[in-house]
């Protein structure tokens, strides 16, 4: 699949989030399941969303002890997802950890580690004690995951083209945060659209409310795709 959509299936409960599904194509986007979704539903949403075709992200952002985190990913990937995520700021020991236990796993999922979180600006990450700039402290993170081992990493496509140029060319980058011309920002900070963060360097767009809130989702899906001349 050449498609870089992953749509985010930010929703209450399992229901919603199918309803919405079904007006997708598998073959033109992944889904992304996160906190909300997959503590509403559980795994079962995981499984559902396979059988419907789509690839699934597991957006849950582990972050804790190194052991908690990696059984939290082997775990994820018995659920045969495509993509699992850990939180960089779990420092390089539990990134080590994570990646050296999902070799074990049959099916290995890739494993990203999210930076600096793109509702974040200088001001909130001064308050978390962290003096560099968000641009600073996603390049730091980004190199630790990257010397870890893992497949990439969750930054604001402001970013982009810094990871780009001090990076390896196959490291993955995940970008939240777009916004097409036009659309409301709702809390996310540092954003650009599709184009931009495609042009920047991301592989992979993950795009929540614009695509879910749409009257026509998979025409939002569509219109998405025009835009950075992927069909
Ligand atoms: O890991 C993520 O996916 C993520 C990281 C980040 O820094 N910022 C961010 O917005 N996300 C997720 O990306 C999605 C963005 O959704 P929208 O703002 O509705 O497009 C949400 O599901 C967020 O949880």
């Amino acid at each position: 699949m050449l498609s870089p959509l992953i749509v985010a299936l930010d929703f209450s409960g399992p229901e919603d989030a199918l309803v919405l599904v079904r007006k997708l194509d598998a073959t033109k986007c992944r889904v992304k399941v996160g906190k909300e979704l997959f503590t509403a539903s559980g795994p079962g949403i995981v499984e559902a969303l396979q059988k419907l075709g789509f690839e699934v992200f597991l957006d849950l952002k582990f972050h804790d002890i190194p052991n908690t985190t990696a059984q939290a990913c082997l775990a994820a990937a018995r659920l045969g997802v495509w993509m699992v995520n850990v939180h960089a700021s779990g420092g390089p020991l539990m990134l080590e950890v994570v990646r050296a236990k999902l070799e074990q796993a049959q099916h290995r999922p890739l494993l990203i580690g999210v930076t600096v979180l793109t509702s974040m600006d200088r001001e909130q990450l001064t308050a978390t004690g962290v003096m560099d700039s968000p641009q600073m402290q996603v390049l730091r993170l980004a190199k630790l995951v990257q010397q870890a081992g893992l497949d990439g990493v969750v930054a604001s496509p402001q970013e982009l083209l810094a990871l780009r140029a001090e990076l390896p060319k196959d490291f993955k980058l995940v970008t939240p945060g777009i916004r097409p011309a036009g659309a409301a920002t709702d809390d996310q900070q540092r954003i650009s659209t599709p184009a931009d963060a495609i042009r920047r360097g991301a592989n992979y767009l993950v795009i929540g409310r614009p695509i879910t809130r749409a009257a026509d989702p998979q025409r939002a899906v569509e219109s998405i795709l025009a835009e950075i001349g992927t069909t």
